[in-house]
């Protein structure tokens, strides 16, 4: 009953998960940028600048609360991620 709806949100989820891996494989390479150039790892302008952007290209405007939620928790998780690449950065450059 539900099958073709499923087989369709397994398609969906498994574009969401290369993008997922290339957004990523992108914030690793911010990270190294920002502690390279010691910047903070929270940039909130730029946080509510993707956040506002993004709903802006919503059809249905009604989805842009559970929008704003999903990219809160993208961003979340893509800081912990970015969090985690510096720690290894400066357990590396306190080996040396
Ligand atoms: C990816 C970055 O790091 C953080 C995460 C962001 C995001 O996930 O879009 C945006 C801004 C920063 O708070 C960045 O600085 O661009």
């Amino acid at each position: 009953m539900l099958e073709a709806q499923r087989q369709e949100i397994n398609q969906i989820d498994t574009q969401l998960t290369a993008l997922f891996e290339r957004r990523l494989a992108i914030a690793k390479e911010i990270a190294s940028q920002k502690y390279q150039q010691q910047l903070p790892l929270t940039d909130v302008t730029r946080e509510h600048q993707v956040i506002k952007q993004q709903c802006a290209q919503l059809k249905d405007p009604q989805l842009a609360p559970y929008l704003t939620d999903w990219y809160r928790s993208t961003m979340l998780l893509t800081k912990q991620y970015q969090a985690h690449v510096i720690q290894k950065l400066q357990h590396h450059s306190s080996i040396k």
